[in-house]
Parts: structure tokens; sequence; C-alpha cells
């Protein structure tokens, strides 16, 4: 297939979280093989990259060595150090290389103005469900990247769940709903097995219960068309006992505190564009 066969090399600057889930993702999902991928660290002994290692991918403390062996470079390292690592690369860019970047708050601008004129980008933001190919990223592309280039960055996020392009100014609100969404999930699957284990059920079990619950709540938002509210309803016998737990959660100000959850995480994305001049900055670490 002709897509596939461009995906030979995949480079990613910075091993991290974000880096192996989407690495395993695109392995897993068969686009890649792990030897004709190549990730850097800050330095040979980072636990990262052994882990990185670990999957097979070949590895080097060299970004510059990740930018020569790969067609398509991501730039996962922390948002602070996206542009000293894209000058270090820079004198090694090749006009046909595409460059992804996954860091918060890092728009196209900066990444563009820290890269070699003409130089294909795309910001996008993706969530670390991409390991177990369910992820959802959301990208957006400068204007050198057009025709062949968006077919392969949708190919490319579409094997490791739902890819979708939004213009960039949704970028930060997308960062606190979906890019930071799994925590909320987590947070949410923690409490709720905890609930099992104030009454009685041991947390493996309840976790176990209460993440295949997760699933298949929200498979049915995707596939039967209803709205959340009409399938809580559905729920919800009258005088029994889900609408119980519903008026607690209400009386709490459940909905009006996630809300809440959502903007904060958007705001503090916003605030990270805004420090963003391309310039390295510990203003990123909140005070
Ligand atoms: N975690 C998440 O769920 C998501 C994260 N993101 C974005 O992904 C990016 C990475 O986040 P995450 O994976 O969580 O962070 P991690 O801290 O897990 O990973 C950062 C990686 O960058 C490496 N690094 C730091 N400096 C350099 C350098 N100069 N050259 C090469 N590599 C370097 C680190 O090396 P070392 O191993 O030596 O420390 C580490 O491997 C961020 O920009 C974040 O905004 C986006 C969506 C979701
Ligand atoms: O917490 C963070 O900054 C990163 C970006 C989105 C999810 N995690």
């Amino acid at each position: 297939m002709r897509m596939a066969a461009r995906l030979y090399s995949i480079g990613f600057l910075g091993s991290g979280k974000m880096a192996t889930a989407m690495a395993r993702g695109l392995i897993s999902a068969g686009l890649v093989r792990p030897e004709d991928i190549t990730a850097s660290a800050t330095s040979d002994t980072s636990l990262n990259l052994q882990r990185m290692k670990g999957h097979g991918v070949r590895v080097t403390s060299d970004n510059s060595e990740v930018v020569r062996r790969s067609s398509v470079v991501w730039i996962a390292t922390k948002p602070h150090t996206v542009a000293p690592v894209l000058r270090e690369i820079s004198p090694v860019v090749r006009r046909d290389q595409l460059f992804v970047s996954v860091a918060a708050g890092t728009t196209l601008n900066s990444l563009a103005k820290n890269l070699p004129e003409g130089t294909k980008v795309v910001r996008c933001m993706p969530n670390t469900p991409v390991v177990v190919r369910s992820g959802v990223t959301v990208y957006s592309r400068n204007g050198t990247v057009n025709g062949e280039d968006k077919e392969l960055v949708e190919h490319m996020l579409g094997s490791v769940g739902l890819g979708m392009e939004m213009p960039e100014h949704y970028m930060d609100i997308i960062t606190g709903l979906t890019g930071c969404g799994p925590s909320y999930m987590y947070v949410m699957l923690d409490a709720l097995a905890d609930g099992g284990v104030y009454a009685g059920i041991p947390k493996e079990i309840g976790l176990r219960l209460i993440a295949h619950t997760m699933i298949g709540a929200a498979k049915m938002v995707l596939e039967n068309g209803k709205h959340p509210q009409e399938l809580k309803d559905d729920v919800c016998s009258p005088a029994g006992t889900s609408i119980q737990a519903i008026r607690t959660l209400e009386k709490a100000g459940f909905r009006g505190i996630v809300m809440d959850a959502v903007h904060a995480a958007s705001k503090r994305a916003l605030e990270l564009s805004r420090l963003d001049n391309g310039e390295t900055k510990d203003v990123y670490v909140k005070r």
C-alpha cells in the first residue's frame, strides 16, 4: 500500500509518555516496524529511552540523528524544550520531511519560526489511549502541508483512533477536553471503584466492572444516536436507585465542577500559548 510504504521511517524527539504511547500505537497498527523508529531523550541513560528500546525502537541521545533517519518527525518534548530542540536540529532538516508536534500550547507559528522556512508542520493534540488505538487526536496544519501529506497525517492518526482536523484557535480548548480527558476518566473510574469498595466490592473487581461500564456507556452515545440525557433517563427508574445517586451528584454541583475542570485545563493551555514566544522559558513552570 502506497501510504504504508511512505511511513517507513518515523522519529520521536523526546521519548516520554506521549511519544511512547504513539510509537506503540503506530507499531501495533502495523504502520511501522519498531526498527524503523528512532527516538531520542536527554541522555543514553534515560529510563524513558530504555523503555522505548524495550519496544524494539532504535534509540539515541542525538536529536539530529533522529531527524536524519526519519521522514516523519514527532516533536514530543515538554513545551518549554521545543524551541531549543528545533533550533538544534534545524541544520539537518530536509524539505521533504513532515514535522508533527504534540506539545501543548505551542503554536504552528512558533514551531515554524524555529524550523527552516517552508518546513511542513502539523500541530496536534493526541491523548494517551493512542497506545491501544483508541485515542483522539485533533490536528491543525500550516500552509505547506497539503494533499499527500494531509492524507499521511490522517492515515497515521486514524490508525491509532479518531483523527480530526480543526482550526488552530480551538487547540487550547481541545487540550483541556480530550488531551487531558483521559485523566478525568481515570479519576472518575477510581472514585466509582472506591464507591464499590466502600460498599464491599474488592477494588480490582470494581475497576474492571466500571471500566467496562464506561466503554459500554460511551458506545451507546456513539452508536445509537441518543442524547446522553435521554440515555441517563433510560437508566433512572422513578423512585428507583439511580436517581438517588444522580440527585447526590447534582446537589454537589457535579456538572459545574466538571465544566470548571475543563475550563481550568484549557485556560492553562492558553496561558502556555501566550508564554510561547519561541524561547526557553522556565515561566512554563506554574508558580
Ligand atoms: N502525557 C500526555 O497525556 C500528553 C502529552 N502531550 C504533550 O506531549 C509532550 C511530552 O509530554 P510527556 O510525554 O507527558 O512528557 P515526558 O516528561 O514523559 O517526556 C518528555 C521527553 O522529552 C525528553 N526530552 C527533554 N529534553 C529533551 C531534549 N533536549 N532533547 C530530546 N529529548 C528531550 C525527555 O527526556 P528524558 O527521558 O531524558 O527525561 C522525555 O523523554 C508535551 O509537550 C505535552 O504537552 C500531549 C498530549 C497528551
Ligand atoms: O498535562 C499536560 O500538560 C499534557 C497536555 C495534555 C495532556 N497532558
